[in-house]
This record gives C-alpha cells, sequence and structure tokens, in this order.
C-alpha cells in the first residue's frame, strides 16, 4: 500500500511541477507561484476579496491562479464575466466536485454543488418555477408577519440586533419552504440551523485534505474516518430534511391546502421525475442558502445607515409621505421610488458574496487570446465590479441617488426591477435562483427598519460623543458570504408612537404568524 501511494505521490508531484515550473512561460498574468502549491501560502486568513482587490489592480482584469493544483481565473470586469460565464454558460456552469461534500456529505443532492447537468437542470427548474415573481404574492403575509416580528424583538432587544436578524431570516424561510404548520418547529429550526453551519464549515477550502489529494478517496474505509463522518452527516441530515418535506405531504393529504415551497415541490414530484431524496435537499437548499446571505446583508445595511444618516433621514421622509402611520407593506412598494433606490444600493454597495461561487469550465475554451483548459474554475469578483469606478462611480459609498430614476408620476418605473443593474446574484445557469423572493425580504425588512427606528452611532457612556464605526477599517466576518463584526449602533423607535405601533402591530398579525 506505501509503495502505491508513494508512486501517485511522485506521479502527482511530476504532473505539478511541469505545469506550474517547467511550462510557466506563457502564462495568464497572475503572482508567483510556488511548486505543488500554487498560491496556497499566498491566500490572506480572511477578506479574500480584498485580496483579490490588489491583485486586479496589480494584474488587470483576468488573473491566474492556482490554489493546491486547481487552477483559477479572477474575473473583474462584467463583460468578461458576461461572455464566459453568461453567454457560455454551457460550458462554464459546473462546480467542483468535492470528495467530502459534495459526493459524501451530499450523496451529489445539494444543488450549489451539483456538475453542470440534467440534475442540475431540474433542481433549478422547480425552484425558477416556484420562486418565479408571480408565484411570490402567496408569500407576502408571511414576509409581512416576520418583518413586524423583526421589529418588535429589536424594539425590546436592540443591543441583540445581529440575533434578531438571523431569526427573523430562518424563521421565514423555514416557513415559506415548510409552511407555518410544523410540529416542534423550534426545535428543527435549531437542527436546520446546526446542520446549515456543519455544512458550511465542511465546504470551506482546504477543511478536507481529500479534496485537495482526490486520490485519498481510494484508500479503504479502516484508513479513511472522514468517510464514515461525510456519510454519518448525510444520514443525519438527509433524516431531518426528509422528515419535514413528509410533513407536508401528510399535512396535504390530510386536507390542508396552505401554500408552501415544498407543497408546491411535492406537486410537481411527477412532472420534473424527482425522486424523494432530490425532493428533500431542495428544501435543504433552500432553507441553507436562503438565510445567512440575507441576514448578513440585512447587518451590512445597518452599518450603511451609520455612514449616510441623510439618506436615513430621506428614506423616513418619503415613507412618512406615503404610508404615514402604517407599517409599510408590498401594496405602499411601487410608490417609494426612494426606498427601491435604498434597497438596491444595500444589494449593490457590499455585495453580500463578493466572489460568488466559483464556477467550473467544462470543455476547452478560447478567450480573447487565453486558452482556458477544462477543469479551471472561474471567481468573477462581484467585489471588484461593484467597486470599479468604470462601472459605479464613488463605488465605496452609500449612494441610492445613483439609481433613483422614478416615473413621470413619481413613482418606480416598471421596468425597473430590484434584481437588474448589478451581479449581486452571480451570472448565468448558476445565477441566484431565488433572487425575486430574496430582493422582496430585503424590500420588507428595510421598509420597516428605516419606518420603525432611528439607526444612529451609540453614544459613548462616559464622555457622550458618538462612537465611529468605519467600515473601511472595521472587521468583517467572512466566509462565502461576509457580514461586519457587531458594532455598536442606537436603534431607537423613532417616536413614542412608533414603539405603540410596533406593538399593537405585532398584536395584529402574531396569531397567523
Ligand atoms: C440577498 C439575498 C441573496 C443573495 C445576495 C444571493 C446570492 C447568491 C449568489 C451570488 C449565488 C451564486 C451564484 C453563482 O454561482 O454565480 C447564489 C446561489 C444560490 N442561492 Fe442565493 N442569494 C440570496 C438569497 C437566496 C435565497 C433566499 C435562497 C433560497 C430561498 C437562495 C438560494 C440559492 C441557491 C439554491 C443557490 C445555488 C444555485 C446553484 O448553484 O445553481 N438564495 N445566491
Amino acid at each position: 500500500m506505501l509503495v502505491l501511494i508513494s508512486a501517485i505521490s511522485l506521479a502527482a508531484c511530476t504532473f505539478y511541477l511541469a505545469r506550474n515550473v517547467i511550462f510557466a512561460g506563457d502564462r495568464i498574468p497572475g503572482p508567483r507561484r510556488l511548486p505543488l502549491l500554487g498560491n496556497t501560502l499566498q491566500l490572506p486568513k480572511g477578506h479574500f476579496w480584498t485580496w483579490f482587490e490588489r491583485l486586479y489592480h496589480e494584474f488587470g482584469p483576468i488573473v491566474s491562479l492556482n490554489f493546491a493544483g486547481d487552477d483559477y481565473l479572477l474575473l473583474s470586469h462584467p463583460a468578461d464575466a458576461e461572455e464566459l460565464l453568461v453567454k457560455r454558460s454551457a460550458i462554464f456552469s459546473g462546480r467542483k466536485q468535492s470528495v467530502f461534500g459534495a459526493k459524501y456529505r451530499s450523496n451529489n443532492k445539494r444543488m450549489l454543488l451539483l456538475p453542470h447537468g440534467e440534475d442540475l437542470k431540474k433542481q433549478r427548474s422547480v425552484f425558477k418555477l416556484l420562486l418565479r415573481p408571480n408565484a411570490l404574492l402567496s408569500y407576502h403575509d408571511r414576509i409581512e408577519q416576520q418583518s413586524s416580528r423583526l421589529l418588535l424583538d429589536l424594539l425590546e432587544g436592540p443591543d441583540r440586533y445581529r440575533d434578531h436578524l438571523y431569526r427573523f431570516t430562518a424563521t421565514l424561510i423555514m416557513r415559506i419552504t415548510y409552511g407555518t404548520g410544523l410540529h416542534g418547529q423550534e426545535s428543527d429550526l435549531d437542527a436546520i440551523l446546526a446542520s446549515n453551519q456543519s455544512f458550511n464549515l465542511d465546504a470551506l477550502p482546504g477543511a478536507h485534505l481529500v479534496d485537495t489529494f482526490t486520490w485519498l478517496d481510494y484508500l479503504p474505509d479502516f484508513l479513511s474516518p472522514w468517510r464514515n463522518d461525510a456519510k454519518r452527516k448525510h444520514l443525519e441530515e438527509l433524516e431531518l430534511f426528509q422528515r419535514l418535506a413528509v410533513q407536508v405531504k401528510e399535512r396535504r393529504a390530510n386536507g390542508d391546502d396552505s401554500e408552501s415551497f415544498m407543497a408546491q415541490v411535492w406537486d410537481c414530484q411527477t412532472k420534473y421525475d424527482l425522486d424523494e431524496e432530490t425532493v428533500a435537499y431542495l428544501g435543504g437548499s433552500a432553507f441553507e442558502a436562503g438565510t445567512s446571505v440575507t441576514a448578513c446583508l440585512l447587518h451590512t445595511f445597518l452599518l450603511a445607515c451609520l455612514t449616510q444618516p441623510d439618506v436615513v433621514r430621506k428614506a423616513q421622509a418619503e415613507l412618512d409621505q406615503v404610508v404615514g402611520e402604517d407599517v409599510p407593506g408590498f401594496e405602499h412598494m411601487s410608490r417609494l421610488p426612494y426606498m427601491h433606490a435604498v434597497v438596491k444600493e444595500a444589494l449593490r454597495w457590499v455585495p453580500v458574496t463578493p466572489l460568488a461561487f466559483p464556477h467550473k469550465c467544462d470543455v476547452d475554451q478560447e478567450y480573447k487570446g487565453i486558452k482556458i483548459t477544462a477543469g479551471t474554475f472561474i471567481i468573477p469578483s462581484i467585489w471588484n465590479m461593484h467597486k470599479d469606478p468604470r462601472n459605479f462611480t464613488d463605488g465605496q459609498i452609500f449612494d441610492p441617488s445613483r439609481w433613483y430614476n422614478p416615473d413621470a408620476n413619481g413613482n418606480v418605473k416598471e421596468s425597473d426591477s430590484l434584481v437588474d443593474g448589478h451581479w449581486t446574484f452571480g451570472f448565468g445557469r448558476r445565477q441566484c435562483p431565488a433572487n425575486y423572493l430574496a430582493v422582496e425580504v430585503v424590500w420588507a425588512a428595510i421598509a420597516a427598519l428605516l419606518w420603525a427606528f432611528d439607526i444612529r452611532n451609540s453614544k459613548d457612556p462616559v464622555t457622550g460623543q458618538p462612537i465611529e464605526v468605519d467600515p473601511t477599517t472595521t472587521p468583517w466576518l467572512d466566509g462565502v458570504n461576509i457580514e461586519p463584526a457587531p458594532f455598536p449602533v442606537s436603534i431607537l423607535p423613532r417616536t413614542k408612537a412608533h414603539g405603540e405601533k410596533i406593538r399593537l402591530h405585532w398584536k395584529a398579525v402574531a396569531s397567523s404568524a
């Protein structure tokens, strides 16, 4: 066995050296690589997106990188991403087939990790069909109810604002996915959040050696404890996702006709030929892909409010004029053009998934004289695109006026969609399949927050001076999604009447929540 491992290692070393050292002459611009490790050791410990921003400025819009044997291209110009990831999306829509995460932990059912092919097409078609804009109306009451609960939580415990944001998105997406009548919903919510968290850790680059040295997968079980670990996690999450999905099916069989994403997935099971495991993972994917990203975005929006108090005041003036004493709801949406611009800017300012999720190239390609070999991963830096002055003037400033463009009657233009004009939702056949739902949730939460609260710098208890928070120096928590580390912020009801209205509103909607 040792002889076999040594032989495979030697072959791998020779291959890496040949590619990375001997034939290094005609490379696409990029930082120097080490034999075998490529650029792996240069990766910063965190804040990857800022390192990629420096690479863009140093090497240009297409940068070549290599991490532990895998080739990557970093794209920073939207035109290149559009050409490769959108126009050539039949070729550039693969994902890395991680042994631990995709093969064993997900049994090749988790949409985010699926290769480009029939299974992906089916799962995405279901998502796109069930979350298309006019199918979202049935979720409006749930979104408004949970926004109301968010206001109450913030009123009663403003210091725990980050917990409230996560609770808001998790409960809401759980209810959109599985409906509102689940038994033991709180403990299931905790279980699904825990599973989500453990998957995020397993998906981090370098988390499992077998994803760098895939030949380790040929070793027998007794030499590969990681395999049992991955299979155990798969069985645990499958049991959870299946139990939640089956509850919805049984409720439906007993005459409950309330709408949920999962109820509709069951309805189209035959049409799309979905096996039961795929049905279960569709629900799990919705929950896990949608919860943390939306909370991170709202958290970052609070930081934006501190940098631009005038924007907060302007949005509140519009709300007061159009909505008055009510908590804003979707019926006000088209009459709030400044709010529309604020939400669009919140999607742009700090793209919450700054590097999207790498797309794999499945067939050798040529582009602008560059040879892109099959197996290369493409990282579209949404961050670089959103900060580039060619695309957005003063991109570091949170400035909704760049989007403000009402129609002749002072309403939101019908053609002006919240999902257009930026690249926050990624590209081509891997673009976020829930983008229309996501923007409605973000809109409802931001409109409610601005209507209810003054969001300002906290004051130092000793000096009484505002505690300044600078987004360029504040620490950021990063993974695939990014958010600021919790920062001091004062979230207080705008008036006593707003506080009272928040309580009354929650009382009115709580029974149906
Ligand atoms: C503001 C909120 C959100 C943002 C900014 C966002 C952004 C993204 C991005 C950038 C990707 C990767 C795109 C690419 O690879 O090119 C993605 C994928 C995905 N998102 Fe979202 N997302 C959000 C909310 C949601 C929600 C609420 C759900 C589900 C209910 C969801 C479900 C998914 C799924 C399933 C994928 C994987 C798609 C695939 O690999 O084919 N997202 N999202």
